[in-house]
């Protein structure tokens, strides 16, 4: 009975609405009706949403409750909140995984940690990324012909990013180990089904539905004990060797995770800095594979600016020079091609809404809208990157807008770069959580795409590059589209 009171108290919690402001897609109390209609048209909900209420605030009913829908206007001042009041954790855990926690997804020592110790050794990773990107040509795309040859780029993205990145993450030895890749592979993609699947049960339900019913739950928590068995010996030896005169630092996650824990007032266990480092390829595998096959697809589009992006990367010869000069050469020197990724990510985002935030402590907007705890904020970033009023002709696709508005005045020169962040530019989020990942995925994508136009030609199967298609927020790259590769005539 104590049980069946909680659930109906959690289910009215869900349904609740904590603002007064207009819900677009609940009609009546057809709750389930409102659900699918997020599910299914979250892109015209929010372009209808964005036609009325582009100044204010709206709300859609989701199946993690109701969302309140904030204009860029307000992010700024929404952003700096203290801590205490707004809730980024939180919020990502409910979205993600459903409120009951059969995975912990956020953690603020993985993103501290990739935020300062990834971007610090960024210049240090470059021969690193480029023997896994030589690796993954090798082992992972189908062999270059002199024919085309056509690549699924959409079913191996999150193969090559995982490998990747994953040596960034835990190093040489455990990322050439078959179980390790294909199970974190598994793991990233389970924990994506899990988390809409869990959702689909009422709360009351989801520890049972975890446990007997969501295969993909039950996965999850072997992939995370597989974590634990060959991670925590990894990390233990780093913990060992860590003030011994000498020890080698190693240039992986694993080794700055340690480091940084040993710093910490509340250290974590072994175990559970083992889970952080299976965590990293959440928040990174789907993300950059997404980002990275939509800027693909567009290059492969678009031959004439295939060529004006070789003509940038071959500027240096990548091969012949050191790290140094190449270092700066992704960093600073490759504006067309960052240029370009923007481009392609403001039209086709890995996620139609960011700066998903839970209000913790009620307060009042400078407005005057008071929002109660309880309020979950999410902002469309995909609408307001097809804002006429902040990015000229926004339906079109212009691959080389933001460096001729870098090279325009001498104030633009470090705005606009992929990494930026902004209320008018929101797809890595906005403030203290901002994505702290977006410099690594930055540099990854930037040494992929270089290493590929460099050796390869590429063209798209069709004529036409076939539109993404999104679920929810998830935008998903088109499947029935296809790269064709050859080896560079
Ligand atoms: C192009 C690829 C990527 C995209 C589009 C992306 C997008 C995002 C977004 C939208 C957020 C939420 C930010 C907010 O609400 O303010 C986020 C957070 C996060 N991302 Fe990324 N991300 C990418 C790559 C990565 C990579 C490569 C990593 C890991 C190396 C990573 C790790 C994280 C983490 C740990 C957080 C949570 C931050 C926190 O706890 O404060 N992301 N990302």
């Amino acid at each position: 009975v104590v049980q069946l009171a909680n659930e109906w108290r959690r289910v009215r919690r869900v349904k609740m609405r904590t603002v007064d402001l207009p819900v677009l897609n609940l009609t009546g109390n057809d709750y389930a009706g409102a659900e699918r209609a997020y599910t299914e048209n979250l892109g015209g909900l929010l372009r209808e949403g964005y036609e009325k209420y582009k100044h204010g605030f709206y709300q859609l009913f989701s199946p993690t409750g109701f969302l309140v829908i904030a204009s860029a206007d307000y992010v700024q001042e929404i952003s700096q909140l203290p801590e205490g009041t707004l809730d980024f954790h939180g919020a990502t855990q409910r979205r993600m995984i459903g409120d009951y926690n059969w995975l912990q997804v956020g953690d603020t020592l993985l993103a501290h940690t990739i935020l300062t110790d990834v971007v610090r050794q960024l210049g240090n990773l470059l021969p690193v990324l480029q023997e896994e990107i030589e690796y993954c040509f090798q082992n992972v795309l189908p062999p270059c012909q002199a024919t085309w040859t056509p690549g699924n780029i959409q079913k191996l993205a999150p193969r090559l990013i995982a490998i990747i990145m994953g040596r960034v993450f835990v190093g040489p030895d455990l990322n050439r180990n078959k179980e390790w890749v294909d199970n974190v592979i598994q793991f990233v993609d389970d924990v994506f089904a899990a988390g809409w699947k869990i959702k689909a049960y009422s709360h009351f339900a989801r520890p049972f539905a975890a446990r007997f019913l969501v295969a993909e739950t039950r996965r999850v928590q072997n992939q995370k004990a597989m974590a634990r068995r060959l991670l925590v010996p990894i990390l233990r030896d780093r913990l060992a060797s860590l003030n011994e005169p000498g020890a080698e630092k190693h240039l992986d996650l694993l080794q700055w995770l340690v480091v940084n824990n040993a710093k910490s007032p509340h250290p974590k266990t072994l175990e559970n800095l083992a889970e952080l480092a299976l965590v990293a390829y959440v928040g990174s595998t789907h993300t950059a594979a997404t980002t990275l096959t939509n800027i693909l697809l567009d290059i492969a589009a678009r031959p004439n600016d295939l060529e004006v992006l070789r003509n940038e990367i071959s500027t240096i010869n990548l091969e012949a020079t050191g790290l140094d000069l190449k270092q700066s050469f992704y960093i600073n020197h490759t504006s067309k091609l960052d240029s370009y990724m923007k481009e392609s990510q403001r039209l086709n985002p890995a996620f139609l809404m960011t700066f998903s935030r839970i209000v913790r402590k009620t307060f009042t907007l400078s407005n005057g809208l008071t929002f109660p705890a309880g309020t979950h904020f999410i902002v469309p970033a995909s609408r307001i990157s097809l804002d006429p009023e902040v990015w000229e002709n926004p339906q079109e696709f212009d691959g080389f807008r933001f460096s001729d508005l870098r090279a325009k005045t001498p104030e633009n020169i470090h705005k606009y770069q992929f990494t930026g962040t902004s209320p008018q530019a929101m797809h890595f989020g906005y403030g203290r959580n901002a994505c702290p990942g977006r410099f690594f995925a930055s540099t990854t994508i930037k040494v992929f795409v270089a290493h590929l136009l460099t050796n390869y030609d590429i063209k798209l199967s069709t004529k036409e590059r076939p539109p993404n298609d999104a679920t929810g927020s998830q935008n998903s790259v088109p499947q029935d589209a296809e790269i064709l590769f050859r080896s560079r005539q």
